[in-house]
């Protein structure tokens, strides 16, 4: 217990840096988005589904990001406010650019992807100076995700939270969330991901993130054991490495490794797993739970988010995820 000690008497738990976008999620689902009609539309972004996963599970919660002048940005600052989170770091776009946009195909439970439409984002304007330091002193966790150090101005906004999270000690969270389009190429990825991973306490993300993120170890064995040891010798205290249905790995720093099992979940699509894990395994360590308790908590709240048509709507309070883990106790959630 204990691995990671989050400063106490701070007004905000949690506050992500990133992404706000659309998803757009298909309503015919089990067929191929060439024979999707209708959508059902979503406040998304990996980093504004895991800030509405927190703020629901009773954090209190702020985003620092940019939206759109249009319709598309001013449905995710109501959802967002709506949700309880503070948007006073919510910062307009004033250049004419537009919201992304995320199409989900939903093929079958196991055969989910997105098309992404991520030409001159609004996001990926934000701008360093546009960074509120205090929100960030005022807070206890930092989130950053990856996709938003695809671009200048983002990445030096990133940069800056990073900066500023250091100066006065809010524990930095990375969750990968490396999403191949958004880049240019495999080299500015790889360096960009370990310039601020060095900077990280807690990081989240799926082997083949990680993957991306060794271009350049040539000499190392690949395992989940050296690819955690690698962030220990800089700033992290937990490396957690997903493993789809196969459950999850966390590695401290003190040199133990705890893996969780998946929950069973009546799949209806994939996406928004790894977002709800982040949101129940982090609100379990704020929670100073036990590691293995955190990422249970995590687990539970993912089966959860797959087992529905949404990833932001569909984020679970405590009360339902504290019911889901029952049901499944009692053997109630059958998975054919
Ligand atoms: N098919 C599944 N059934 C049950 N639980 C699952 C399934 N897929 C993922 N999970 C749960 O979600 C957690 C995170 O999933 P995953 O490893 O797929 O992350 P991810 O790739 O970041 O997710 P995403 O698809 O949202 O990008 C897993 O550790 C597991 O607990
Ligand atoms: O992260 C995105 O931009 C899209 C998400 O909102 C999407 O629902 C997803 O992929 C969640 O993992």
């Amino acid at each position: 217990m204990g691995y990671v000690s989050f400063p106490a008497s701070r007004k905000t738990d949690f506050t992500a840096i990133g992404r706000l976008c659309i998803d757009l999620n298909a309503n015919e689902i089990n067929r191929p988005m060439e024979e999707t009609m209708t959508f059902t539309k979503y406040v998304g972004g990996s980093p504004a589904n895991i800030a509405i996963g927190m703020s629901r599970l009773g954090m209190e919660t702020a985003f620092i990001g940019k939206i759109a002048n249009d319709q598309m940005g001013r449905f995710i600052y109501s959802y967002l406010e709506r949700n309880g989170i503070d948007t006073s770091n919510v910062v307009t776009d004033d250049t004419g650019a537009v919201t992304g946009l995320a199409f989900t195909e939903i093929k079958s439970p196991t055969d989910c992807s997105i098309l992404m439409y991520r030409d001159h984002v609004a996001d990926l304007l934000l701008q360093a100076r546009e960074v509120q330091e205090q929100l960030i002193e005022d807070s206890k966790v930092l989130l950053i995700s990856g996709t938003a150090l695809a671009q200048s101005p983002s990445r030096e906004a990133v940069f800056q939270a990073l900066t500023y999270a250091k100066k006065h000690g809010t524990v930095i969270v990375f969750d990968l969330d490396y999403r191949p389009y958004t880049w240019t190429s495999a080299e500015e990825t790889a360096v960009y991901y370990n310039l601020a991973a060095e900077k990280c306490d807690i990081i989240l993300g799926t082997r083949e993130e990680f993957d991306m993120m060794e271009t350049f170890d040539h000499n190392t064995q690949r395992s989940d054991q050296v690819t955690s040891q690698k962030w220990f010798d800089y700033s992290a205290k937990i490396v957690v490495i997903k493993h789809g249905k196969e459950g999850s790995i966390a590695y401290t720093r003190e040199g133990l490794s705890h893996r969780a099992d998946s929950y069973p979940a009546r799949v209806v699509k994939t996406f928004g797993a790894g977002d709800s894990y982040a949101a129940g395994f982090l609100y379990g360590l704020m929670q100073n739970w036990t590691i293995e308790r955190s990422m249970a908590y995590g687990s539970a709240a993912a089966s959860i988010v797959i087992s529905s048509h949404s990833c932001s709507d569909a984020m679970p309070t405590v009360e339902q995820v504290n019911d889901y883990i029952e049901r499944c106790n009692r053997g109630e959630i059958i998975v054919s």
